[in-house]
C-alpha cells in the first residue's frame, strides 16, 4: 500500500490480515541516499498477536491430510507463478541499486520460491514411517511424526524470496503454523506474497510474517516459549546469538551460515567450462551468495594458464545497473558492506599480495545517476597467503583469491584449513580423484565440475561453523516434525 509521501508502506501480516505497526523503519536507495520504502519496526507486541494467531490455527492447519496441505501448497505456487514478473521487478527493486540484477531475480530468485512451493507440495505426499518387529517378545514397534508446533523462521537478504519460502513451504506442509521474519533490508517480495496466501487456501495464522529488525523482533520471536523450533539463514554471529537465547527453552534449531567455499582445479581439468562456471562461483549475486567461491586453488602445471584466462572472463563480467538485462552483476547490499568488503583488498595490499583485476585496478562505468551506488568490479587477488584473512574469513562480495597447489593431499588439507565447511567445487576428468577428494573436503556440499546444480531432495548445509542441521525434502521433515517411537505388544 502507499503511505506516507506516497512511498510503498509495508504491513505485518498476522492471523490473515494486514496490520499497521507503531513505528516504522526508513528503507534507504543507497544510490540517492532517499527513503523508498518504510519497513514495520515490529517488537514484543507484534510477536505476541502473531503467536497467539498461529496457536489459534494450529489446530485446524495440523489436522488436515498430507493431500489437503499439498493442494493449497500447490495453488500458492501457480499464483507467485503467474506473478513472476511483478515478484521478479520488485525483488531487484527492493535490492534495488543494492544488487539484485533483473535477470538473476527472474531466472533463479522467482523461479526457486514457486519451485519450492511445488516440491514440498509434492514431497510430503511420498513419506513414510519406520516399523520394526521383536518376534520373541511379541511385539511391534513403529514410528509417528507429528507437526512441532510453531515454527520461527529467520532470512537474510540475498536470496529473499527464495529463502524464506525454502522454509515456509517444507514447515507448512507439515503441518506446523509459522511467523516469519524476512531480513529489514529485503522484505517486499515477502509482503507481495501475504497478499496470494487467501487466495491459495491458506487459513488465517498458518503464515504470519512480521517484519522488522534483528535484535527488536528476531530476539523476540526467537526468545518466545510458545515457539519450540527455530530455522535460520545467516551469520554466524548471529546464528550464536540465537542460539543463547534459545538455549534455556531447548528448542529445536536449524542453522545455515556462512562459508568460505573453495573451488580446486586439478591440471586436467575442462578449463572451457571451468574458467566461466568458476567466474560464476566467485561472482554471482556480486558474490553475495553463502556457496560463492572465494579461494581459489590451482594446481601448479596449469597456473599461470589459468590465472591468465579467469582474469580476462572476470573483466568481462559486466557490472550494470540491475535494471538491465544484460548486466552479470549489480550493485552491494550496503554502503557498510561495501566498505567491509573494500576493507579486506586493503588488507590484502598491505600484505603484499596481488589485485590483479578489479578493486583500485579497473574503471567502473555505470551511468552517471548511478555513481554513488554500491558498486564494486570482480576481484581477482593473488600471492595471499592462507593465513591471510581474505583466506579465512567470508567476505561476501566480488573478491576472489588464487593460489598454486602441487599435490592432491597438501590442497585437501589447505582447503579445509578453516572454520567454515559449507560448499565446495572440484574440477577434474579423473572420476577417481573426483570422488577422493570429495570424500575428503570438509564441506557439506561438493560440486565437481559444475557448480550451484541444486538437488532439493538431498540434504543442504554446513559443517563446522557454516552451520547445525540439514535442508531438504527428508531433513526438512525430520526438521519440522517430531518423531514418536510406539511399541505395541500382541
Ligand atoms: N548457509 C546458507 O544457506 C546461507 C544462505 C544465505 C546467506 N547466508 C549467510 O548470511 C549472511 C548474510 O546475511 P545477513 O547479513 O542478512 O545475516 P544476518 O545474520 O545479519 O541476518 C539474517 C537474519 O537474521 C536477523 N537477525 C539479525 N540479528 C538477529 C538477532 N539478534 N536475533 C534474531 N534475528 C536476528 C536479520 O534481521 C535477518 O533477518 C552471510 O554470512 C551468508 O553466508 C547463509
Ligand atoms: N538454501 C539454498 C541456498 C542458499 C544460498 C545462500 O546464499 C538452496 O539452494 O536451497
Amino acid at each position: 500500500m502507499a503511505g506516507r509521501g506516497g512511498l510503498l508502506m509495508l504491513e505485518n501480516f498476522i492471523g490473515g490480515k494486514f496490520l499497521p505497526c507503531s513505528s516504522y523503519l526508513d528503507s534507504y536507495d543507497p544510490s540517492t541516499g532517499e527513503v523508498y520504502c518504510h519497513v514495520p519496526n515490529s517488537g514484543k507486541e507484534e510477536v505476541e498477536a502473531a503467536v497467539e494467531a498461529a496457536r489459534a490455527a494450529f489446530p485446524g492447519w495440523s489436522s488436515r491430510s498430507p493431500q489437503e496441505r499439498s493442494q493449497v501448497l500447490q495453488r500458492l505456487a501457480d499464483l507467485l507463478e503467474q506473478s513472476l514478473e511483478e515478484l521478479a521487478q520488485a525483488e531487484s527493486k527492493d535490492q534495488g541499486e543494492r544488487g539484485k540484477t533483473i535477470t538473476l531475480a527472474r531466472t533463479m530468485d522467482i523461479p526457486r520460491a514457486v519451485h519450492n512451493f511445488r516440491f514440498f507440495a509434492s514431497s510430503i505426499l511420498h513419506h513414510t514411517s519406520e516399523c520394526t518387529q521383536m518376534d520373541h517378545l511379541g511385539c511391534l514397534h513403529y514410528t509417528v511424526r507429528a507437526p512441532v508446533g510453531i515454527a520461527a523462521l529467520i532470512s537474510p537478504w540475498n536470496l529473499p524470496l527464495y529463502l524464506l519460502t525454502w522454509k515456509i513451504a517444507p514447515a507448512i506442509a507439515a503441518g506446523n503454523t509459522v511467523i516469519a521474519k524476512p531480513s529489514e533490508l529485503t522484505s517486499v517480495t515477502a509482503w507481495m506474497m501475504c497478499r496470494l496466501l487467501e487466495k491459495a487456501g491458506v487459513p488465517p495464522g498458518v503464515v504470519n510474517i512480521v517484519f522488522g529488525t534483528g535484535p527488536r523482533v528476531g530476539e523476540a520471536l526467537v526468545s518466545h516459549p510458545e515457539v519450540p523450533l527455530i530455522s535460520f539463514t545467516g551469520s554466524q554471529p548471529t546464528a550464536e546469538r540465537i542460539t543463547q537465547l534459545s538455549a534455556p527453552y531447548c528448542k529445536k534449531l536449524s542453522l545455515e551460515l556462512g562459508g568460505k567455499n573453495p573451488a580446486i582445479i586439478f591440471e586436467d581439468a575442462n578449463l572451457a567450462e571451468c574458467i566461466p562456471t568458476t567466474v560464476r562461483s566467485s561472482f554471482a549475486n556480486q558474490g553475495e551468495i553463502c556457496l560463492c567461491t572465494s579461494r581459489i586453488f590451482v594446481q601448479r602445471s596449469i597456473y599461470s594458464e589459468f590465472l591468465k584466462r579467469f582474469v580476462e572472463a572476470a573483466r568481462m563480467w559486466k557490472v550494470g545497473i540491475p535494471s538491465d538485462p544484460s548486466a552479470d552483476m549489480g550493485a552491494l547490499i550496503s554502503k557498510a558492506h561495501l566498505e567491509k568488503v573494500r576493507s579486506y583488498i586493503k588488507k590484502a595490499r598491505m600484505e603484499g599480495a596481488q589485485i590483479l583485476c578489479g578493486e583500485g585496478v579497473d574503471k567502473l562505468n555505470l551511468p552517471p545517476r548511478n555513481q554513488a551506488g554500491y558498486f564494486m568490479l570482480p576481484t581477482v587477488i593473488t600471492d595471499v597467503k592462507d593465513e591471510s584473512c581474505c583466506m579465512k574469513e567470508e567476505i561476501f562480495g566480488p573478491v576472489t583469491c588464487v593460489v598454486p597447489f602441487d599435490s592432491e593431499e597438501e590442497v585437501i588439507q589447505r582447503a579445509n584449513n578453516v572454520k567454515y565447511g559449507l560448499a565446495a567445487t572440484v574440477w577434474s576428468g579423473n572420476v577417481g580423484r573426483v570422488h577422493r577428494v570429495a570424500k575428503k573436503l570438509q564441506s557439506g556440499l561438493v560440486w565437481t565440475n559444475c557448480w550451484l546444480i541444486r538437488e532439493l531432495n538431498l540434504p543442504f548445509g554446513g559443517m563446522k561453523s557454516s552451520g547445525v542441521g540439514r535442508e531438504g525434502a527428508k531433513d526438512s521433515y525430520e526438521f519440522f516434525t517430531e518423531v514418536k517411537t510406539i511399541t505395541v505388544k500382541h
